[in-house]
């Protein structure tokens, strides 16, 4: 892989997301915490520790690697990585399970190893419902299931001076309740679906 030899100074600002990878220290966000998921054979997965309003930040997706991906996002051509680190180099083919895109070329890795701040567990939320195939009724039944079952989005966190990926309450939440998020079909089918 070719490493990035542009300054950062140069690219993050035509991003704008100048501050986007690694972690802030000492967030004080505590809303969720993670737990065997209710979906089976999908691992662990993000559980509301008290009820949430529509609109709520739940917590947000961290960038330990931002990844510089080619025009179809296939091949990587550079990544920097955030201020904390496991030792994954977060380019494994497993990784993609915890990658997230964030614009045409670029996307952005939340280490699994990294489990315990809890205002970084977005990169935890699984979705309702896996798409399994690509037939037009499996594709459909899908975003119909998917899109109905999700209480959670992914939206930048201050859209005047974008920094950070946060996972947003769809609707109010229940305390208890799972978090999921509809992946999209490019999610499952870039994927080999599951
Ligand atoms: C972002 S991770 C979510 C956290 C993950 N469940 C864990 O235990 O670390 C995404 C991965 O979770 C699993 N997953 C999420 N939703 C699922 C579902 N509805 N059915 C099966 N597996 C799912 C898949 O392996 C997927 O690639």
């Amino acid at each position: 892989m070719r490493s990035l030899s542009i300054p950062l100074f140069i690219y993050l600002p035509a991003l704008r997301m100048p501050l986007l990878r690694g972690r802030l220290p000492d967030l004080l966000i505590a809303r969720t915490r993670l737990g065997p998921s209710t979906v089976p054979s999908a691992g662990r997965g993000l559980f509301v520790t008290r009820g949430v309003a529509a609109g709520e930040l739940l917590t947000l997706f961290p960038a330990d690697a931002l990844l510089f991906r080619d025009n179809d996002m296939s091949e990587i051509s550079g990544v920097l990585y955030g201020n904390i680190r496991s030792g994954d180099p977060l380019t494994s083919d497993s990784s993609r399970a915890y990658e997230l895109r964030v614009s045409a070329q670029h996307s952005i890795v939340g280490d699994p190893k990294l489990d315990t701040d809890r205002a970084y567990f977005a990169h935890f939320a699984n979705d309702f419902r896996a798409l399994l195939g690509s037939s037009d009724e499996e594709r459909a039944d899908y975003k119909r299931e998917s899109g109905l079952a999700a209480n959670a989005f992914f939206q930048i966190f201050e859209p005047e001076s974008p920094c950070h990926m946060g996972l947003f309450a769809i609707r109010d939440i229940a305390e208890g309740e799972e978090v999921f998020v509809s992946y999209t079909e490019g999610y499952w089918l870039s994927r080999g679906c599951k």
